[in-house]
């Protein structure tokens, strides 16, 4: 048995990077565009508001006419017009002259401020409506301008970045019916393992139900791609070999669990080898997930996720998220980091970096990290809490609660440039 060399987290990220590339892109809907990534800037074409208009229901008059309203002398406008959201008056808004205008009106010609209608008072007489004022305006009182939302020309929101509600308003804004989103991978999966049970078969000694193939289904959709689930194969070197070469036919990446440690039926390194795949890398010093194993035929990747479900969850998050991230033009593929509290003390020491299954804690405008579950690579419970991985470096040592620690969010969308130092011995 060959002695597998071990690279550190950093060093396997930076190769799996190495082979990454962005993808193609789509022209969908833009209800189909939520939750997608923009394939390409979004400019405004068109200042907003495109003029001038009023933010309040009242009048339109001209400020100077108002220069000596005081509540000891009213002044008292003609109001020759009214004019709802949508409508242009076509009239011209002379001296004491006053027109009834709505909120997202247009400002009529003539008039440089607006009155809010509650501080107004107004009567007819012979048919004609008046309203008077008690103040003064200054130019501009209460005038929503052209462009003061944004500028023709700014560029509004970065390629790559996700559609979030916010950004499908401004979509909108500019007129894009159609959204030029990034081509979601298709991300082939491939779970192993002759224990394995389909989700709706009933518990029989010696095999549990593949839990693998729905959680990765998961994590690739949340990281954006689409997934393509080929099944799941027993412990058998032909059958898995065939399947993994048919698989990388149609696929951008190719995903298998299970299979890559040193057991006698962990078929996945002579599979590489006999593809004449490009081994990255085999050993990772990090826990759990250190037999994740990463190679690469004609370009392509595969990833080698272990079959334990906490291995393969933080393998998948660390290894193949960016790759699917920078597949949607994203210039921050990495997940967020920050820092936060440790809740609770974390005694086990480990050579290698922990990435522990945790939950964010907001607190009186704190940030604390909490571990959840059992901290192993073969436990399944914990994932179901967890929102971030709390990053523990090796060493000999183990973390005492209120220690600062690095985090990493798995639920945030903004992502992050490589955000980690090397994470030596502590
Ligand atoms: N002698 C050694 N043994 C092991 C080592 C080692 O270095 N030397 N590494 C251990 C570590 S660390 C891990 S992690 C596991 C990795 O195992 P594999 O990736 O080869 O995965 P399997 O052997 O196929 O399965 C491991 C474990 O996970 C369960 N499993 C597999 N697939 C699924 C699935 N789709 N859904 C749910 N659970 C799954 C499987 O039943 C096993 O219990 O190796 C250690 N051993
Ligand atoms: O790959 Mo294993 O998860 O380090 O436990
Ligand atoms: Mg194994």
């Amino acid at each position: 048995m060959q002695k597998r060399t071990i690279f550190s987290v950093q060093d396997a990220v930076k190769k799996v990077m190495d082979y990454s590339k962005t993808g193609e892109i789509e022209i969908v809907s833009i209800e189909e565009s939520d939750g997608r990534f923009l394939a390409e800037d979004l400019i405004a074409d068109h200042p907003v508001p495109p003029f001038d208009r009023s933010p309040y229901d009242g009048f339109a008059i001209r400020a100077e006419d108002s220069k000596l309203a005081s509540s000891e002398n009213p002044l008292q406008f003609e109001v020759i017009d009214e004019i709802g959201a949508g409508s242009v008056s076509e009239k011209k808004v002379g001296s004491r002259q006053a027109i009834r205008i709505m909120t997202g009106a247009q400002i009529p010609d003539g008039s440089d401020a607006v009155v809010m209608l509650e501080l107004t008072s107004s009567i007819t007489k012979n048919g004609q409506t008046f309203m008077s004022i008690k103040r003064a305006y200054k130019q501009g009182d209460n005038i929503s301008f052209k462009g003061e939302d944004t500028k023709k020309g700014t560029v509004l929101v970065k390629k790559g970045m996700f559609i979030n509600p916010g950004m499908i308003a401004l979509l909108a804004t500019f007129g894009y019916s159609k959204v030029s989103v990034a081509k979601k991978p298709v991300v082939g999966l491939i779970a192993t393992g002759s224990e394995l049970l389909e989700v709706d078969e009933r518990l029989v000694p010696g095999k549990i139900r593949n839990s693998n193939s729905y959680m990765i289904q998961s994590q690739l959709k949340r990281s954006g791609a689409e997934p393509l689930y080929l099944g799941k194969l027993s412990d058998d070197f032909d059958q898995c070999f065939s399947a993994v070469e048919a698989a990388l036919k149609k696929v951008d990446l190719l995903i298998t669990t299970g299979g890559v440690s040193v057991g006698d039926y962990d078929f996945l390194p002579a599979i590489y080898e006999k593809l004449g795949a490009n081994v990255l890398f085999n050993k990772i010093g990090m826990r759990p997930g250190s037999v994740t194993t990463v190679a690469e035929k004609n370009g392509k990747l595969l990833f080698g996720l272990s079959g334990n479900p906490s291995a393969c969850y933080v393998g998948f998050e660390l290894l193949v998220r960016p790759v699917v991230r920078t597949y949607l033009f994203s210039e921050q593929p990495h997940l967020f980091k920050t820092t936060a509290q440790l809740k609770s003390d974390f005694p086990k020491a480990n050579p290698f970096t922990r990435f522990v299954r945790g939950s964010l804690v907001f607190k009186e405008g704190n940030l604390f990290a909490a571990p959840v579950g059992l901290d192993k690579s073969n436990v399944v419970t914990s994932l179901a809490g967890t929102n971030i991985l709390i990053v523990l470096p090796g060493g000999t040592r183990g973390y005492q609660a209120g220690m600062n620690v690095d985090v990493i969010l798995l639920e945030d969308q903004a992502g992050s440039v490589w955000p980690w130092q090397e994470y030596s011995k502590s």
